[in-house]
């Protein structure tokens, strides 16, 4: 770095409504390595380095682990945060697990070496003052002020969009609040799985166009691009579109029709949202994703900030989250820290989980909200499970106690019967008898992730 980097988020003018923001560039470069000559310029205040696809900066490099590390642009600098990594990171020989980076530093991690620098490109954005929601999305930070001006401004064209960050972050959330904000808010806002778009799926659920014989099919069932006439589909996790289909769906989005029975284009008037927690660019250049799809889909990019990097949301999201789940259940300062403490690795959806569970046991029994974060190392030593939910509900009305139970059993039936389904979709879908649609949300909806419960079963390193 040549200069010591400056705060990059500079309220610049602005009354109590509105305030201009300057967003400043800055790049990692790549200056030793296998990886030599790789760079990222960007605008986001996070960014992640490591061998997983999903990274920013994506390492080839056989001694970086798939997370090694992250940086994050604060009015302070930019922090280094080591990931947990196999081989560490290094700062002039010395391991380093979090640091604010000086002028001139170059990170080390295997065999890799990093030069970071600010740019002096900058773009403005407007943000308004005091906003502190966008749909159902709520946030005070000024991470999440310019991502809901970014969002105001993209739901008033008509351009297909491009949705970014981790899992939990609020992207279907951002998807609904842009259609609600935009011309098409009457319409219908579809969403669409990619991860269980299948080759044999594709043409009837996805295109409509050819139908197979079913009883079902025989009375005209449309694809989901025909059911979105007139307003908004979200294809969730568009990173997991198959290869073989990625063509069919580009020629959708370029003719803006799709085949009816009969074989006659049927036009179809659709905004496209997409969302991934992938590196699309990435995959772009790995030649997983094609390009030329990528463009027509971002032709708008948002990227959700991770909740750790705006822990000042944490309170407000934390009330908003709780008037949801319709708790009285007040949260002492005390709670408010140590959530301010915690690195929300499901993000928000992880926050609301634990506030749904957490402030039943406040309310009911006496457990520590300990219990419900996923790291484990910030469990409480020696503490007892949690005794059943059911036993702590008889004190409340039948509909609301209901509720929570059901939740609460919805967490636990999942999650076991993943494990026992070895986590395959398909074994889980005979073992529930649920459609793999409705498999798939239940389990989005109760934040269980699959790469999360391999995780916990030690299986995904
Ligand atoms: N900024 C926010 N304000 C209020 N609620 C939020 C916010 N962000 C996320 N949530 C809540 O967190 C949960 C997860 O949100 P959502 O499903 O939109 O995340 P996602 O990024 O699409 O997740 P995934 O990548 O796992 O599909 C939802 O209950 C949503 O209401």
């Amino acid at each position: 770095m040549e200069d010591r980097p400056e705060v990059t988020l500079t309220a610049k003018t602005g009354d109590s409504r509105s305030t201009r923001i300057q967003v400043r560039e800055w790049t990692v470069d790549v200056v030793a390595g296998p990886d030599k000559g790789k760079k990222v310029t960007t605008q986001d205040a996070l960014l992640r380095v490591g061998s997983d696809p999903a990274s920013d900066l994506v390492l080839s490099d056989q001694t970086v682990s798939r997370r090694h590390l992250e940086l994050e642009r604060t009015a302070q600098g930019i922090i280094l945060r080591d990931l947990g990594s196999r081989n560490g990171t290094f700062l002039d020989g010395h391991q380093v697990m979090q640091v604010l980076l000086q002028p001139g530093d170059k990170v080390q991690l295997g065999k890799t070496k990093l030069a970071i620098k600010q740019e002096s490109r900058s773009t403005e954005v407007e943000v308004t003052g005091g906003a502190d929601a966008f749909g159902g999305l709520v946030g005070t930070s000024e991470k999440m002020r310019v991502v809901f001006a970014q969002l105001r401004s993209i739901a008033r064209e008509d351009m297909n969009l491009l949705v970014e960050g981790e899992t939990g972050t609020g992207k279907e959330l951002a998807a609904r609040a842009v259609h609600q904000h935009s011309m098409r808010r009457h319409g219908p806002f579809k969403v669409v799985d990619c991860n269980l778009i299948t080759e044999e799926k594709a043409e009837r659920e996805l295109f409509g166009g050819l139908r197979s014989n079913s009883e079902e099919d025989e009375k005209g069932a449309k694809g989901v691009f025909e059911a979105a006439q007139g307003g908004t589909l979200f294809l969730d996790e568009v990173g997991e579109l198959p290869l073989s289909l990625q063509p069919k769906l580009l020629r959708v989005l370029e003719s803006r029709e799709v085949p009816s029975l009969d074989g006659a284009p049927v036009p179809v008037d659709v905004r496209v949202i997409a969302s991934t927690h992938r590196n699309l660019e990435e995959d772009v250049r790995q030649g997983r994703f094609r390009a030329d799809l990528y463009y027509r889909l971002a032709v708008a990019r948002v990227r959700l900030p991770p909740l750790r990097t705006r822990r000042e949301d944490i309170p407000v999201l934390a009330q908003s989250l709780l008037r949801g789940i319709k708790s009285s259940f007040e949260l002492t300062p005390q709670t408010l820290a140590l959530f301010e403490g915690y690195d929300w690795p499901g993000n928000v959806r992880e926050l609301r989980n634990v506030l749904e569970r957490g402030a039943l046991m406040q309310e009911t029994g006496n457990v520590s909200w300990l219990d419900f974060m996923a790291q484990p190392q910030r469990k409480v030593e020696g503490q007892q499970p949690t005794t059943s939910v059911a036993a702590l509900v008889t004190g409340m009305p039948y509909h609301e106690a209901k509720d929570r139970v059901v939740a609460d059993f919805e967490r636990l039936y999942f999650a076991e019967v993943m494990r026992v389904s070895n986590f395959d979709m398909k074994t889980a879908e005979q073992h529930t008898g649920l459609s793999m649609q409705s498999l798939y949300r239940l389990l989005k909806k109760n934040g269980l992730r699959l790469k999360d419960l391999k995780n916990a079963e030690g299986l995904d390193k």
